[in-house]
């Protein structure tokens, strides 16, 4: 039976990896991929692992009816024989309802890859309707780490260093830009809820008010 799969994990735990994977197995079967994203951080209609592989990929436009897509494709003789969809967490719900509709009515395999929750821990709406709608939820096996060891689970933003919790929920960007602009860092829960990211943490060890005082 065909299958819409959510692959779900935090920033940078291997996705686009996992993505670009499954196609090249697939394709050395003679399957043909249709492979959709939006906005990746390598540009438009670009798929990519920072593991440095890039494929070329059908930009999801916000109002594109994918489902409608795919039969035009299909019907002007394209081969079409499962969608891979990246940055899923972008998505309209109504874009994710149309993936159901590809699985159910054309009979092919969606695997969409995306990070469930938002610098704020907010589900992103695609998100949410793959949670909705997905046959099954798969989470990453080579899990992201937190600075202190523990296994990450949040994405923290950062705005200049400084950790945010307020902002536009669409803001493209990597977990490893510079201080100066808009950054993530993955954290463990605990870290995420104190606000405590590697840069506030190593400050934090600095700062005088931690040396032990020394009575006179
Ligand atoms: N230099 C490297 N050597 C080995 N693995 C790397 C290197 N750089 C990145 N990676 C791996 O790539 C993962 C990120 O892959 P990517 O597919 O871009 O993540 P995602 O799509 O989930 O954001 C990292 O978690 C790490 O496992
Ligand atoms: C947490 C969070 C992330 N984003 C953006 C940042 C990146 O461009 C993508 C995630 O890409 P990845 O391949 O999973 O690393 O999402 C955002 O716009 N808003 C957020 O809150």
């Amino acid at each position: 039976m065909p299958e819409l799969v959510f692959f779900s994990g935090t920033m940078d735990c291997g996705k686009s990896t996992l993505a670009l994977q499954i196609a090249h197995n697939r394709s050395a079967r003679g399957l043909q991929a249709l492979i959709f994203t939006r906005d990746d951080r390598a540009g438009e209609g670009k798929l990519s692992s920072r593991l440095g592989l890039v494929t070329d990929s059908v930009e999801a436009a916000p109002e594109m009816d994918l489902y409608g897509y795919v039969v035009d494709q299909v019907s002007q003789g394209g081969k079409v024989d499962y969608l891979i969809v990246d940055e899923a967490q972008f998505l309209a719900p109504g874009q994710i309802d149309q993936l159901a509709r590809v699985v159910d009515d054309l009979n092919l395999d969606v695997f969409a890859f995306g990070i469930t929750t938002d610098f704020r821990t907010r589900l992103f709406p695609g998100s949410r309707r793959l949670i909705e709608l997905a046959d099954r939820v798969e989470t990453l096996q080579v899990e992201a780490m937190c600075w202190c060891g523990a296994r990450a689970t949040h994405n923290a933003r950062t705005v200049g260093g400084e950790m945010v919790v307020e902002g536009e929920q669409v803001v493209v960007g990597d977990v490893s830009g510079s201080a100066a602009e808009v950054g993530y860092e993955v954290l463990c829960r605990r870290h995420h809820r104190r606000r405590m990211t590697s840069a506030s943490a190593r400050a934090g060890v600095l700062s005088p008010d931690v040396l032990p005082v020394v009575s006179a």
